[in-house]
């Protein structure tokens, strides 16, 4: 895929690594359960294979396979504010498919090169240095996401995935040629289908920018319909910060005129609580950035 990018520079993501990562994320689905669940993610590694996802506590119509783009990749143990125990965590692997890891690692590290350059031209937009917001991410804990969507037998009772905003940074998603991601449109609140286009990348703010940007920038909801007919497949690549980021509107760019709109919180801390309402569902609504507005 080549991408032009104002006049910063021309990207150039090979066409192939994205066909390897597409046919390996088919193979791996196409394995019996048995094999899946070899690689499940469980509280104690969250990383791998699930196909139990809840979101916003309503069951998805998706099986996923996760894993980390830094290898070990450390979050906090809990999302308890008091508890200061780390966990690394360490990426699971089907032995019976060595194809897999292989395009895995070769896709995070053409996504990592793409989500630097955004990440540069979204700092220049805001009237900032270009490597304002590079420092966040030494130890960053982005990860991936293969995600499939079964047909299913009843497509108007159930959800790819339910309706959320990305929490990270900025999320660069491969989806194929099917069609099922929706944006709610702000001016109506219609959900609006994001054609597919082959070979092209849709990238989505996340709830970090909107925080960072005082709101200059904001997150979009969405949601993945699925159909009768047809399975789908698509790959987030979610950009995300250390844990120990402090996000927060950046000081540069308030003022009197125009005051923070958030306050500070931890990505680790808010990272572990939103991951919490993966494995149980929660009597309380999951975490959102709305809690920190001013
Ligand atoms: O499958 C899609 O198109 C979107 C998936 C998504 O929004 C997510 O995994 O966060
Ligand atoms: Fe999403």
């Amino acid at each position: 895929m080549h991408a032009r990018t104002g006049d910063f520079s021309r990207l150039s993501i090979t066409a192939c690594c994205r066909e390897k990562i597409e046919l390996a994320s088919r193979k791996f689905f196409a394995l019996p359960k048995e094999e899946k669940r070899k690689v499940s993610r469980d509280e104690m590694s969250p990383y791998g294979y699930y196909d139990t996802e809840h979101t916003k506590n309503v069951r998805d119509w998706k099986e996923v396979f996760d894993f980390t783009v830094q290898n070990p990749t450390i979050i906090p143990a809990s999302h308890e504010p008091d508890d200061k125990e780390l966990i690394e965590l360490i990426n699971q692997w089907p032995e019976c498919l060595p194809d897999l890891r292989e395009a895995c690692e070769e896709h995070g590290a053409e996504m990592e090169k793409l989500a630097f350059k955004l990440l540069e031209l979204i700092a220049l937009s805001l009237g900032l240095p270009k490597d304002r917001l590079n420092c966040y991410f030494q130890n960053q804990t982005s990860r991936i996401r293969l995600n499939y969507y079964p047909p299913c037998p009843v497509p108007h009772l159930a959800l790819g995935v339910g309706r959320h905003k990305d929490a990270g940074v900025l999320t660069i998603l491969a989806q194929d040629d099917v069609g099922g991601l929706e944006v709610k449109r702000k001016i109506d609140g219609e959900w609006v289908l994001v054609k597919p286009i082959s070979d092209s990348y849709i990238i989505n703010v996340g709830d970090m920018i909107q925080v960072w940007s005082n709101e200059k920038y904001e997150s979009v909801e969405h949601r993945a319909m699925v159909n009768s007919e047809k399975e789908r497949f698509s790959i987030p690549y979610f950009f995300n910060p250390a844990h120990c980021t402090w996000v927060e509107p950046l000081k540069e760019l308030i003022n009197e005129h125009n005051p923070a709109k958030y306050k500070g919180y931890n990505w680790g801390k808010f990272f572990a609580a939103r991951n919490r309402g993966n494995f149980k569902k929660l009597d309380v609504e999951n975490i959102q950035i709305s809690h920190f507005r001013i």
